[in-house]
């Protein structure tokens, strides 16, 4: 979540060259809920033997930083913040209420899935990366991280939080100091392509969390999940 008006520093130019990472600022009260409100495993075998990567998607205001930032904390990955990686362009049509196309996007994806690469090459246990990912193709771009990966292959998965309109418009509005207003909620709706049934069922690699409860629930929730995608990986 970006809290200036201040553009973006990263350009997507070339996404071959993807930046440095900005890493998780530890401490947030949010966080700390996924990380200690529910009881830490034994460390999951598969983060040692697998490399992983928690793409948390789903609209504007439905709770992803909120959610990426305790999923980055309980299991020491890397924390991607996909806002800070929009090119300038971007961040300024999203701050004039323009929303973005497939076209504006296409850089933006490609530059958070060789982010994602690039912390795992680095040695980062596993990356959390916040991104809307509003359609099909677009989660079909992130999922080819898998095919640039070395040894071992990255497991993508989709952490999708699934939020009504009222609540996502009620979250914005609470929201202090962010660029994407109710307009912008709405065009997000109208792109946005729930996982489906191919997703869900063959493919495999999306969780749906239903985060219309406290944040303390929805990290429940969520730490209940991944726990046990990642120990069914071990
Ligand atoms: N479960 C929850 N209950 C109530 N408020 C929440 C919950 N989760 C997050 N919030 C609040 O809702 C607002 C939006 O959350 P957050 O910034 O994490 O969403 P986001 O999906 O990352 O948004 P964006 O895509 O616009 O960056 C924040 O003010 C956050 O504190
Ligand atoms: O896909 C989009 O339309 C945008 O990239 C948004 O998802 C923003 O990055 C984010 O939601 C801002 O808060």
């Amino acid at each position: 979540m970006i809290q200036t008006p201040e553009p973006a520093q990263i350009k997507a130019a070339h996404y071959a060259t993807a930046p440095t990472p900005p890493i998780s600022s530890p401490g947030s009260p949010s966080s700390a809920a996924i990380s200690n409100n529910t009881s830490r495993p034994p460390l999951a075998m598969s983060i040692i033997n697998h490399h992983h990567i928690l793409i948390v998607t789903g609209p504007a205001g439905c709770g992803k930083s909120t959610v990426a930032k305790g999923l980055s904390d309980r299991y020491g990955f890397d924390y991607i913040e996909g806002d800070d990686y929009h090119p300038e362009s971007n961040v300024q049509k999203m701050s004039e209420n323009i929303p973005l196309n497939d076209a504006d996007r296409w850089d933006w994806l490609i530059l958070l899935r060789d982010a994602a690469l690039e912390a795992l090459k680095r040695g980062a246990k596993g990356v959390v990366v916040t991104c809307s990912a509003l359609k099909k193709k677009y989660r079909d771009v992130i999922r080819t991280a898998r095919l640039y990966d070395e040894n071992p292959n990255a497991n993508v998965h989709f952490i999708y939080l699934q939020a009504n309109q009222e609540l996502l418009l009620a979250r914005v509005a609470a929201r202090q100091n962010h660029y994407m207003k109710d307009s912008m909620v709405l065009s997000q709706l109208q792109d946005l392509e729930e996982p489906d049934d191919d997703e869900i069922n063959k493919i495999k690699d999306v969780k749906i969390i239903d985060v219309s409860v406290t944040q303390e629930q929805v990290a429940q929730r969520v730490a209940e999940v991944v726990d046990n995608l990642l120990n069914e990986l071990a």
